[in-house]
């Protein structure tokens, strides 16, 4: 599609020139406030099949210029949701290398450093994320709160390999590890709304699923991701750092955010 950025003239308060849906209803993200969460009982704890990838399995891990992103086996699948969901692909948002603020959600207006977002399509209904990208049954989306603290190995098994995708347009090839050890522990404490694409085209196409429990990764992880890309491509002159890649907060439209615990 066309060039969208998050600064500046084709930045997020103009996507809706080539991209209507992004001015449309059930934008994400939001931020959870507490006076509009309900407690769902209904809302099982979130299960993940085929999660555990062998180290004979390559995943490309490539720069596209928006984000990071790893491409995942659509056999790793979703359980306990209406439909059964299969992954395509996870991604990050994060902030800057002097502001660790670059999460997506945000809760009662706390913005954590970053955020991993891991894409999954509705495979019980449609043959792949292509056709499910605009259908408001599509895509479930499972968002990961990432806070600076404790240095995390399961991180480096794709973050060692950030230096070698510094470009747009860049890939490598990454071996295959256990997709589980990058979510928090607790798998059944998330919130819960329908929403959209936080890039464009903005399809309201999203069950959104956050866990309510960050992860933590050190300052240097995070780092490796606030300062080593760039959304440029390697032949152009001037290097464009890939950072503050985050949309800001919508407004609600009357939307109810679920959530799975209590207290
Ligand atoms: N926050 S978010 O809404 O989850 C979200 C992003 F923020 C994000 F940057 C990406 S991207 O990395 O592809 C950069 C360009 O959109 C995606 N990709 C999705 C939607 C676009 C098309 C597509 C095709 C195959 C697999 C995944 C996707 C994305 F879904
Ligand atoms: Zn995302």
């Amino acid at each position: 599609g066309g060039k969208w950025t998050y600064e500046g003239p084709d930045g997020e308060h103009h996507w809706t020139r080539n991209y209507p849906f992004c001015g449309g209803a059930f934008q994400s993200p939001i931020n959870f406030q507490p006076e509009l969460l309900r407690f769902d009982p209904n809302l099982l704890p979130i299960q993940l099949q085929d999660y555990n990838l062998s180290s004979k399995e390559q995943l490309t891990l490539s720069n596209n210029g928006h984000s990071v992103q790893l491409s995942l086996p659509s056999r790793m699948h979703l359980a306990g949701l209406p439909y059964q969901y299969s992954a395509a692909q996870l991604h990050f948002h994060w902030g800057s290398s002097n502001m660790p603020a670059g999460s997506e959600h945000t809760v009662n207006g706390k913005q954590f450093a970053a955020e991993m977002h891991l894409v999954h399509f509705n495979s019980d209904k449609y043959p792949n994320i292509s056709i499910a990208l605009d259908k408001s049954d599509g895509l479930a989306v499972m968002g990961v709160f990432i806070e600076v603290g404790e240095h995390n190995p399961a991180f480096n098994q794709f973050l060692k390999y950030i230096k070698g995708i510094k470009y747009k347009g860049q890939k490598v090839q990454v071996a295959g590890f256990n997709i589980r050890e990058l979510l928090p522990a607790r798998l059944d404490e998330y919130y819960r709304y329908d929403g959209s694409l936080t890039t464009p085209p903005c399809y309201p196409s999203v069950l959104w699923t956050v866990f309510r429990n960050p992860v933590s990764i050190s300052l240097r992880q995070y780092l490796d991701l606030a300062t080593v890309l760039c959304s440029s491509h390697a032949q152009e002159s001037a290097p464009k750092p890939l950072l503050g890649n985050y949309r800001k907060t919508q407004l609600m439209d009357n939307r109810v955010v679920l959530v799975s615990f209590q207290q």
